[in-house]
């Protein structure tokens, strides 16, 4: 997590410095220039908590990509779980705001449970309803919630000031739970899964239980910001839960720039100012706030820090190449170098009367097949042959109709996401890099890193240790690649080609044992494909196996060591890269186009 110190890091952290030492600075800032310092302070506490929320949204929404329409409902639960604590129960207020990121983060938690299966848009419905069921449970749970009236006498027992810097703090926690999550392999995992949750999987990360983890940080975080806002106001009840008081929230999460690490507390600065300067026109609030965020989406759609950073200014500059020359690059040390020798008694990789129907057509009708560790095995044939299907079965994105799959001798695990973890890491046929990360950060999301996210969050030294280790692990691989220079800039900048190495070297990062390559070739240039064919050799040299679907014959020809031929569903014939070339059925399967496999 240590990044080396760049212009841009270091304008980062110059700028955080200024902002916290204003924040703490400014009680005496208005002490000595306003009469009504008191209010100054007020305000800049509501737009902290403000702010609180507001990250918690953009962790939700800009980094996990889930529409949440519950977050004034799990601002109003903190509320009510502080003004319980506080008023009902007597005990501190510490307890109380602890209770509120509890309550909060369960509740969101559940609402992940119940909706694993939803689409976005559904998964915003579910939250909506349940934001309307914690207002109507609140209106009528007298005992508990104070009924329509809430809880009032909810006292901090503190000076203004003094709760003044209490707010500064969790704004600070806040923001630094949001940028060490966002750091940490769970955040890359988060942002993997909100771009795709398909490649997620083939990179071995869990959808459900990523999901289910941001959701409920975000909310325990939404829950924190209730607390918060509870014993600023001395009062909880009903209405702080309804839906028009988060319009502030989404409008400065998408002017500040969703998905970005300020862009929260750029957006509900920008919003605090524009409120205040119009308040003598408050019946023009709303539509103010409206104006702005349909302007800020015309013209900015990224929002302030967004645009930022995607212009000339804010963009990454190419660093000089680090010897990112594929012609001469090693295959980093470690790769191959797995736990388990490669067995070669048993196939690394084995289907075994594969069958897959779609409707009525059999795509897979009974395919055998048996990889060796330490070869490249080529899987060819003519179009709609198959191939990509039997791949889908391998890696279990499919579920086969008949058939089993067996990883060195084991059953494969039924889920796709669990299989980079038995050893078998699959690149798709089309590109399904994570574009709005960066180089680096794709190549990160396949290193599996041995912390949790608590330690993450914590910035715990095994944490920092691991973090290190795997940003040296994966500059490695991108200088193998050529692709150092490239590191820190987002990955749909890159070219085709520097765009499927990628793809690769991401997936050489999970370490595999097998790994199977769909296609790799399809628009590389001639320097590319022998990259390629370098990179095939190297890791069959550190004993993995190769598992090449391709279309280019001679380059399959040229690369592996056996190749298995598909057509309609069965394979057609086994073995040697001549031996299958001389084949009478692949030459007939080829027919029309015997150029393709005969020896020039
Ligand atoms: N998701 C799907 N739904 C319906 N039919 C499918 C699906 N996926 C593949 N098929 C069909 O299964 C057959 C095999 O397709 P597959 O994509 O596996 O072939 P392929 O050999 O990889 O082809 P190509 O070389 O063109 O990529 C084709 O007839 C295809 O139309």
């Amino acid at each position: 997590m240590s990044r080396p110190l760049t212009a841009a890091s270091a304008a980062t952290a110059v700028t955080t410095a200024a902002v916290v030492a204003l924040l703490l600075a400014w009680p005496f800032i208005t002490d000595f220039y306003s009469y009504n310092a008191q209010y100054y302070d007020g305000l800049v506490a509501s737009a902290a908590i403000a702010a609180v929320l507001t990250i918690s949204l953009n962790l939700a929404m800009g980094y996990g990509g889930m529409l949440s329409m519950a977050h004034t409902g799990l601002q109003l639960l903190g509320g009510y779980g502080t003004a319980f604590v506080a008023v009902k129960a007597g005990l501190p207020w510490p307890v109380g705001l602890g209770l509120a990121v509890v309550l909060s983060a369960v509740l969101s938690a559940l609402l992940l449970l119940v909706s694993l299966r939803a689409t976005y848009l559904y998964f915003g419905m579910i939250t909506l309803a349940a934001n309307l069921i914690v207002i109507e449970i609140g209106r009528e749970w007298d005992d508990v919630t104070g009924g329509i009236n809430g809880i009032t006498g909810i006292d901090p027992g503190m000076a203004k000031r003094a709760f003044y810097y209490v707010v500064v703090a969790a704004l600070i926690v806040a923001y630094l739970v949001q940028r060490n999550f966002v750091r940490s392999s769970a955040g890359r995992a988060a942002m993997a899964v909100r771009e795709s949750p398909e490649s997620a999987s083939a990179m071995g990360i869990r959808p459900a239980t990523t999901k289910l983890l941001t959701f409920s940080v975000a909310g325990g975080l939404a829950g924190l910001s209730g607390g918060l806002y509870a014993l600023q106001l001395g009062f909880i009840n009903p209405d702080v839960g309804l839906l028009d008081n988060g319009l502030v929230f989404f409008v400065g999460l998408f002017l500040g720039g969703i998905g970005t690490l300020a862009g929260p507390l750029l957006g509900v600065a920008f919003i605090t100012v524009i409120v205040e300067l119009g308040k003598d026109h408050a019946r023009y609030t709303t539509l103010i706030l409206g104006v702005a965020l349909l302007v800020s989406m015309m013209v900015i759609p990224r929002g302030i820090v967004g645009t930022w950073q995607a212009s000339r200014f804010g963009r990454p500059k190419a660093a000089p190449d680090a010897g990112g020359d594929p012609e001469t690059s090693q295959v980093p040390a470690s790769v191959g170098s797995g736990d388990r020798p490669p067995d070669r008694d048993v196939p690394a990789l084995e289907g075994r009367g594969l069958v897959k129907h779609f409707g009525g057509v059999r795509a897979l009708d009974g395919v055998d097949i048996a990889v060796q560790a330490g070869t490249v095995h080529g899987v060819i044939g003519p179009n709609g042959s198959g191939k990509s299907t039997l791949v889908s079965c391998l890696t279990r994105f499919y579920r086969a109709d008949e058939g089993e799959v067996l990883i060195f001798g084991e059953p494969a695990p039924a889920a796709s996401w669990a299989v980079p973890g038995a050893g078998v890491t699959r690149v798709f046929q089309v590109p399904h890099l994570f574009e709005r990360q960066s180089v680096l950060d794709n190549v990160l999301t396949g290193i599996r890193t041995p912390y949790s996210w608590v330690s993450a969050v914590l910035r715990l030294p095994s944490c920092l240790r691991a973090e290190r280790e795997a940003r040296a692990f994966a500059t490695e691989l991108l200088a193998f690649a050529g692709l150092a220079a490239r590191a820190s800039f987002p990955a749909d900048s890159l070219s085709h080609g520097q765009k499927r190495l990628l793809e690769v070297v991401r997936a050489v990062a999970t370490r595999p044992r097998v790994l199977i390559l769909d296609e790799p070739a399809t628009g590389l240039v001639p320097g590319e494909i022998d990259a390629l064919a370098r990179l095939c050799a190297a890791l069959r040299e550190r004993g993995l196996a190769v598992v090449l679907i391709e279309h280019n014959v001679e380059f399959v020809m040229k690369v592996c060591d056996e190749v298995t031929v598909i057509e309609t569903g069965r394979v057609i014939a086994r073995g040697a890269p001549a031996q299958v070339r001389a084949d009478p059925a692949v030459l007939a399967a080829y027919l029309g186009r015997p150029d393709l496999v005969e020896s020039s």
